[in-house]
């Protein structure tokens, strides 16, 4: 990347830059490949924040699916985690999988099943898995909720062979004027479903599989406590990647929990075969990525105080503005053969195409995502009827109590005291793109544009032949659309 009239010598966020187009030999957006440069090589360069309102198990192989990776929290103790990856590896790396009631399901609780995913049908099934019905918000429409799956359910139901591909299941559900085909096996069992969106979307996206073919996910470690055993346990519990992750990646406590974290890594990797890469963060400067990578980081995670759940800038003043941040950790990592994740800040694709632009390997997005189906939280109602989960920050006084339940009651309340993070806030679900795929759809197609205007092919050469320009608050303003006259 280079600057349209010099580095301007002060730091950057997204918002103060632009790129200008480049003339291009790149035909069609199509022919951009995006696969991440960060030596995981997801092919789409997006991952799901290690948040508690953000990444879980329907976060994590929904990004998966669609080529992306979703990091389990710190927060979740271990056994969970060991579950949820394992429900992970076991779904089906194309068709989506599905939420699922009994014939004697109450109403109400089908509904507010419906909106953990984003098909928005949940389908009704006996013991063995076998397909009764399908109940949509439409078929319980005006039914008691006490009443029952069975009482609404339609058994008109469009099924297909787990072996189709998407564009079988495309051309049927268009046939029989359908919205979604449930997959079933040989003996009939659910397996999956796919919409004719999701169809699409299976032929523009692959997913992010691991060595057995199996969707990937990676795990969360905080600094604190019996570092050997809980990254074993990550480990043992099927983790694709490893963050090791604290707010001040750049402290020496940080640099132990790295080296005892590479030994466990390597013996695991002698035991299996397996060497599973290592993210740690967050640092904003180049001596911070030098001493990580010699601490034994991979990957490193960029990024102090730009998250939207953040107080840190203004509680500490400490932090940095995120382009200038990512693009000098990128170049100090690119020097030691490393890269970098440009994790928190990102409102818009254009965020994403910028911290590319600057050199990530990959993008970390977290408040963003919270705001959709595939998010851990409840889906609640405003009184205005809108639909929005609660997020909240991972050193908020209430991600702090989580954290520390383990502690006594005085040292719980002292670490509380510590907070540097929202404890709750409102993520609308946007109704143009409620589902957490939407938002990759619109990210991706954005960066594929991005790539274009540049005239790359993949995202290495992106980051070499972007030119990157410095505007003023108007400048950003004349970019935004207008939803009205002016
Ligand atoms: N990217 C960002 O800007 C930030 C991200 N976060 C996220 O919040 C989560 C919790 O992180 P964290 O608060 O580090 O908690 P952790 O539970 O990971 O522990 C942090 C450890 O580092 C010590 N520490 C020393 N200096 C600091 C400092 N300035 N800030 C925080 N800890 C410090 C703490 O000791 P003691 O408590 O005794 O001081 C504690 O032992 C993580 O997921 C992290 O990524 C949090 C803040 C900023
Ligand atoms: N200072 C704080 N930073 C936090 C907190 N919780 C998470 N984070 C960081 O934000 C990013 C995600 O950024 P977003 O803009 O996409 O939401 C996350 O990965 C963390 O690094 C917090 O409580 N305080």
């Amino acid at each position: 990347m280079r600057f349209l009239h010099g580095d301007p010598g002060y730091d950057l966020t997204y918002s103060d830059v632009f790129m200008v187009p480049s003339r291009s030999a790149v035909s069609s957006r199509l022919d951009v490949d995006l696969t991440s440069t960060d030596g995981l090589a997801t092919p789409i360069p997006l991952v799901a924040a290690n948040m508690t309102a953000v990444s879980g198990r329907r976060m994590a192989e929904t990004m998966a699916r669609r080529g992306g990776l979703a990091i389990f929290p710190q927060d979740i103790p271990s056994d969970v985690v060991a579950k949820s990856i394992s429900k992970v590896k076991r779904a089906h790396p194309i068709f989506d999988a599905a939420v699922t009631v009994a014939l004697d399901t109450t109403v109400g609780e089908t509904l507010s099943l419906i909106g953990k995913r984003a098909h928005g049908v949940a389908v009704v099934i006996d013991e063995d898995r076998r397909v009764l019905g399908l109940v949509s918000p439409q078929d319980a429409a005006g039914s008691d909720r006490f009443a029952q799956a069975r009482d609404v359910m339609t058994t008109d139901v469009t099924r297909v062979s787990v072996s189709s591909s998407p564009a079988e299941v495309f051309d049927v559900l268009s046939e029989q004027h359908q919205k979604v085909a449930v997959a079933v096996d040989d003996g009939g069992a659910l397996v999956g479903l796919m919409t004719p969106k999701g169809a699409l979307r299976s032929a523009i996206y692959s997913p992010a599989l691991d060595h057995e073919g199996r969707l990937r996910a990676g795990v969360a470690v905080g600094i604190n406590g019996d570092i050997p055993s809980k990254v074993r346990a990550a480990l043992d519990a099927g983790a694709d990647v490893l963050v090791m992750d604290t707010a001040h990646g750049h402290q020496d406590k940080m640099i132990g929990a790295l080296e005892a974290a590479r030994v466990e890594r390597d013996r695991f990797a002698g035991e299996t075969g397996r060497t599973v890469l290592i993210v740690a963060g967050n640092v904003v400067t180049a001596e911070g990525v030098n001493d990580l990578i010699n601490a034994g980081a991979d990957i490193l995670k960029v990024g102090v105080g730009p998250g939207a759940m953040c107080t840190t800038r203004m509680q500490t003043g400490v932090g940095r503005p995120q382009f200038s941040a990512v693009l000098e950790c990128a170049a100090a990592a690119k020097e030691r053969g490393k890269s970098i994740w440009a994790d928190g800040g990102v409102r818009h694709p254009r965020d994403v195409a910028l911290a590319l632009a600057a050199g990530a390997g990959s993008v970390m997005i977290g408040s963003w995502f919270a705001g959709t189906h595939e998010s851990t939280g409840d889906q609640l109602t405003d009184s205005q009827g809108r639909a929005y989960k609660e997020s909240f920050g991972m050193a908020s006084a209430r991600a702090v109590r989580n954290r520390t339940r383990e502690y006594s009651a005085f040292d719980r309340a002292r670490a509380a005291m510590f907070e540097e993070g929202i404890s709750s806030s409102r993520m609308y679900l946007d109704p143009r793109r409620p589902g957490v795929e939407d938002l990759l759809d619109w990210i991706t197609s954005g960066v594929r544009s991005s790539c274009t205007y540049a005239g790359a092919r993949s995202l290495e050469e992106f980051a070499e032949r972007a030119v990157v320009g410095v505007q003023s608050g108007s400048g950003y303003e004349e970019g935004r659309p207008l939803d009205q006259s002016w």
